[in-house]
């Protein structure tokens, strides 16, 4: 964090706030809980006010009732404050309104005229596919201004060319200066600590290419199936879900050149030249290096649960992907030979996002050949749970019986007992400070989402050339088996100690 963003930290800044979708699961599940913690950190403007817009017709006392009740759910007791939480309902307002018609959107204008030399900000909780009406009807309702920004949610379209239709649309309202594109990844702690890691450490900057590294593994493995989401997941599946956004900014920001500082456009300009540098799928690669499953009924913590065909609100057989596992370059000097092995899947044993780096042997090896393949540190970088660093290193182990017998251990950085008293926001806290302030470079840039689209759209297309159906696993498995056979072809494993 620059100078200008540590001072301007302390000061919270006012803003108007519209919600659009102000009812829905984002809104109730993640963007009051944000809002409140914000509040009860000091970190709200005494001034800021907030408009529900939904199209239940209720008055403000009744949205602050809904509100409350999401908090009682989404919010630790012990951090529910009663002064905190008059002051945060206080601020709430709602109008009914249909998002679709231009009807009604006078609403938003009468009620911004309160505060009108505030910033307003248009949150966006709704599908993709209001956003094009949603900022025409702002702009021609007159509730904008050369201030106003706009946040939206993750998924920007379908593919390359559905994504580019509605940054067209949002765009020809919004300036990409005043766009904020959420991926929520890059509000957890942990992976902004990816660039505290790489760029304030020269231990690791000088080591961080391929003739230190060895191979990078990225695993995000869900315990959750479809929660309710059957209709809107079985389009998309796991590559277009969690691949396309998610584990693609973490390759960015494992993959990236320094930036020249931390502005939102030098990060971002790094971002895209690795994906850019992303190395496309051949038809022999796809079949070796690809893997995609969908999983079938098994057990998770000793409980039954159904498999993908079977979940609530499936209508239909699907071959759409649960699991993906693949192995991947980024295409360039620093990378050049050095896999990405990423998996992501649902229905896995452990909710875990974890990161390792291999670093390659020495070059000269003179212990016990019984223990070579011991012989390379890793970095283990833990985005959640249990927030963490570990860096595996050898030592001798003790006792004068065992000559020079190596042990593997972790220099170990737990945040949570590293730093007991410093609660870990959640990623929504992070990312709406983020756009009161009118910071951008947790977010994504347009061109960020086309070129990862880009990327993946060759990636389905090749799929749907092959035609294979998706490799079955139980729930409660770790994917398919032939997600382990692509690792371990290459003589590797997937790191296992959680
Ligand atoms: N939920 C989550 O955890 C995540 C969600 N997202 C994204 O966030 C966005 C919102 O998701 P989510 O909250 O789950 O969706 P929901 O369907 O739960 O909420 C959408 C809200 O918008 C309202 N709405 C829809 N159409 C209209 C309309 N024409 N006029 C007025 N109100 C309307 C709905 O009202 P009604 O109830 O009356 O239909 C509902 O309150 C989506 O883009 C989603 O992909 C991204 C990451 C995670
Ligand atoms: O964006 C999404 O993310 C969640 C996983 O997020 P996490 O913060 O719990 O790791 C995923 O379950 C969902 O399908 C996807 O849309």
């Amino acid at each position: 964090m620059n100078a200008a963003m540590r001072s301007s930290e302390e000061s919270a800044s006012a803003i108007d706030l519209a919600l659009f979708g102000a009812l829905g699961d984002l809104s109730q599940r993640k963007l009051y809980p944000a809002l409140y913690h914000l509040d009860r950190e000091g970190l709200l403007d005494d001034d800021m006010r907030v408009l529900g817009l939904a199209r239940q017709p209720l008055d403000a006392a009744a949205f602050r009732k809904e509100v409350e009740a999401a908090l009682a759910t989404h919010v630790k007791a012990a951090e529910l404050e009663r002064a905190t939480l008059a002051r945060f309902l206080a601020r709430l307002d709602y109008r009914q309104l249909d998002f679709t018609t231009e009807e009604g959107f006078a609403a938003i204008r009468e009620w911004r005229q309160e505060g009108a030399e505030r910033p307003l900000v248009v949150y966006l909780a709704v599908g993709a596919n209001l956003y094009g009406d949603i900022c025409r009807h702002l702009e021609a309702s007159g509730s904008l201004d050369e201030a106003s920004r706009v946040v939206v949610e993750k998924p920007i379209g379908y593919d390359l060319d559905s994504s580019a239709e509605i940054n067209d649309a949002i765009g020809g309202v919004f300036p990409e200066s005043r766009i904020y594109r959420i991926d929520h990844y890059l509000g957890k702690e942990t992976v902004q600590n990816l660039i505290a890691l790489r760029f304030a450490n020269p231990l690791f900057g000088t080591q961080w290419n391929q003739n230190h590294i060895s191979h990078v593994e990225i695993t995000v493995a869900e315990k959750v199936g479809i929660e309710g989401r059957w209709g809107y997941f079985d389009e998309a599946g796991q590559l277009r879900d969690m691949v396309q956004n998610h584990l693609l900014q973490l390759v960015c920001l494992i993959a990236m050149d320094p930036p020249a500082n931390l502005d939102a456009d030098a990060i971002r300009d790094e971002k895209v030249k690795v994906l850019k540098a992303l190395k496309p799928f051949s038809e022999a690669s796809l079949g070796r290096d690809v893997v995609r499953g969908q999983y079938i009924a098994g057990t998770i913590d000793g409980a039954s649960v159904p498999g993908y065909l079977e979940e609530e609100g499936a209508n239909r057989r699907s071959d759409t992907e649960t699991f993906v596992a693949m192995k991947t370059e980024v295409a360039n000097w620093r990378w050049a030979g050095v896999p990405f092995y990423i998996r992501t899947g649902k229905r896995l044993p452990e909710k875990l996002s974890q990161i390792v780096i291999h670093f390659r042997q020495q070059p000269h090896y003179i212990f016990d050949p019984d223990q070579r393949n011991l012989a390379a540190n890793k970095l283990v970088i833990r985005l959640q749970p249990d927030e963490g660093i570990a860096l595996e290193v050898l030592t001798k182990d003790s006792g004068l019986d065992k000559g020079m017998r190596l042990r593997r251990g972790p220099l170990h950085l737990d945040f949570n007992s590293a730093f007991p008293k410093t609660r870990i926001p959640d990623a929504y806290e992070r990312l709406l400070l983020e756009v009161i302030k009118g910071r951008q470079y947790l977010f994504v840039r347009r061109d960020e989402v086309e070129h990862a689209w880009r990327w993946c759209d060759g990636l389905i297309e090749a799929w749907h050339d092959l035609g294979e159906a998706p490799r079955r696993y139980p729930a409660g498995s770790w994917g398919p088996v032939a997600s382990i056979a692509m690792i371990t072809q290459d003589g590797r494993s997937w790191y296992e100690d959680y």
